[in-house]
C-alpha cells in the first residue's frame, strides 16, 4: 500500500464493453486518470469485449500498467458475461458495431440490440442494484431501452444513453459562429433520438460574451441560421465526421462519455443542464418509457428533467417528428428481441 492510498475511497468497479474498439481506446486514459470520477476515487476496470478481440484487449490491459496510473487497482480483460458485470458500480455499453458511410444509426438495430439483450439480462443478475448505466452503442435510445427491458431489477433512473456528444457540437458550432469559446455557452438541448431527427434546440440557451450574458437568439441575430444550418449541421455532424474519417467519432465520443458521467457523478452547475437520454416519465408529452433526451439538472446523482421550458409549434413539430422515429425503432427492436 502506498502512504497516498490512506486519503483515497473505496475503489469503484466500471465495466467497459467494446473494450478493445476506437473510442474505449481514447475513453480508458481519462477515466484512469481520475478526470471523471475524482483523484480520490480508485477504480478498477472490468474490460468486456468478443473472443476475437481477447489478444487485442491483452495489449490494452499492457498499456493500462504502462501508463502507471495510480488510481488503477486492477484491469480484468474478459468474453465472459458474469465477470464482465459482476459487482460493478457504471456500466458503460460502447460495445456494438458502428455504422459505415451511407447508413443510418437505425441501420444497426438488427446487428446490435441482440448484444443489449443478453446484456440486459447479465447486467440483472450480477450487477450492484444501483450502477449508474450509460449506453452509448447505436442506435444508442433504442438499445439504452432493450438493456433496461432486459434488467428490470435495476432502477429505471439508473439507464442513461449518450446524447452529449451531439449537445457540444451544438456548443461548438454556436460558439465558432459567435467566436467566442464553447465554454462560454450554456443551456443548449439536445431533444429526443441520437438520430439525424434529433432536434437541437438553443431558443434557451445564452452566451456570455465580454463578461455580459446575452440569449443566443439575439447574439447571433440570424433566425434563418439558428433554424436550418445550425440544426442540420448538429444531426449530421456524425455522418460527416465518417465522411471525412472513414471511421466514425471516437476521440470526441470518448470526451462526452466522460462528460456525461462526470456530471452524473459530481452534479451539474447551479441554473445549468445538459443533455442526456434518459427513460421518460411522460414529461412534454412523450411516451412514458422511451429513452428520450431532455434538458437534465443533476444534484447528488439525481436526474430530473428542467420542466416549463416553452414550446412554440417549430418545435413541437421537430420533437414529436424524433418522438415518432424512436417509437418505430422500439417496436422494431422489440420485435427483434422477443419475436412472439
Ligand atoms: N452515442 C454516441 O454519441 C456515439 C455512439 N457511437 C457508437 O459506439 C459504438 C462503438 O464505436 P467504436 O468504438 O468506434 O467501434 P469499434 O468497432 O472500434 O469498437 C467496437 C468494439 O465493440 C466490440 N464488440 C462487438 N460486439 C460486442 C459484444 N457483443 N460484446 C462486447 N464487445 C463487443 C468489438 O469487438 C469492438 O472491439 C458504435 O455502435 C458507434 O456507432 C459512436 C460515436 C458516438
Ligand atoms: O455517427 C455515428 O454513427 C457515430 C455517432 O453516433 C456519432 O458520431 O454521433
Amino acid at each position: 500500500m502506498s502512504s497516498s492510498d490512506k486519503k483515497l475511497k473505496d475503489p469503484i468497479r466500471i465495466v467497459i464493453t467494446g473494450a478493445a474498439g476506437q473510442i474505449a481506446y481514447s475513453l480508458i486514459h481519462q477515466i484512469c486518470s481520475g478526470d471523471v470520477f475524482g483523484q480520490d476515487q480508485p477504480v478498477i476496470l472490468h474490460l468486456l469485449d468478443i473472443t476475437p478481440m481477447m489478444t487485442v484487449l491483452q495489449g490494452v490491459v499492457m498499456e493500462i500498467e504502462d501508463t502507471s496510473l495510480p488510481l488503477v487497482k486492477g484491469a480484468i480483460p474478459t468474453d465472459d458475461l458474469e465477470t464482465a458485470f459482476k459487482n460493478v458500480d457504471v456500466a458503460l455499453f460502447v460495445g456494438a458495431m458502428p455504422r459505415k458511410e451511407g447508413m443510418e444509426r437505425k441501420d444497426l438495430l438488427s446487428a446490435n440490440v441482440k448484444i443489449f439483450k443478453s446484456q440486459g439480462t447479465a447486467l440483472d443478475t450480477y450487477a450492484n442494484k444501483n450502477v449508474k448505466v450509460l449506453v452509448v452503442g447505436n442506435p444508442a435510445n433504442t438499445n439504452c431501452y432493450i438493456l433496461a427491458h432486459y434488467a428490470p431489477s435495476i432502477p429505471r433512473e439508473n439507464f442513461t444513453c449518450l446524447t452529449r456528444l451531439d449537445h457540444n457540437r451544438a456548443k461548438g458550432q454556436i460558439a465558432s459562429r459567435l467566436k467566442v469559446t464553447p465554454d462560454a455557452v450554456k443551456n443548449v438541448i439536445i431533444w429526443g433520438n441520437h438520430s439525424s431527427t434529433q432536434f437541437p434546440d438553443v431558443r434557451s440557451a445564452t452566451v456570455t460574451i465580454h463578461g455580459k450574458e446575452t440569449p443566443v437568439y439575439e447574439a447571433v441575430k440570424d433566425d434563418n441560421w439558428l433554424k436550418n444550418d445550425f440544426v442540420s449541421t448538429v444531426q449530421k455532424r456524425g455522418a460527416a465526421v465518417i465522411a471525412a474519417r472513414k471511421l466514425s467519432s471516437a476521440m470526441s465520443a470518448a470526451k462526452a462519455i466522460c462528460d456525461h458521467m462526470r456530471d452524473w457523478w459530481h452534479g451539474t452547475n447551479e441554473n445549468e443542464w445538459v443533455s442526456m437520454g434518459i427513460i421518460s416519465d411522460g414529461s412534454y408529452d412523450i411516451e412514458k418509457g422511451l429513452v428520450f433526451s431532455y434538458p437534465i439538472e443533476i444534484k447528488n446523482g439525481k436526474l430530473s428533467i428542467v420542466q416549463d421550458l416553452k414550446m412554440d409549434d417549430w418545435s413541437r413539430e421537430l420533437i414529436d417528428k424524433t418522438q415518432k422515429e424512436l417509437v418505430e425503432e422500439k417496436n422494431d427492436a422489440l420485435k427483434a428481441t422477443d419475436p412472439e
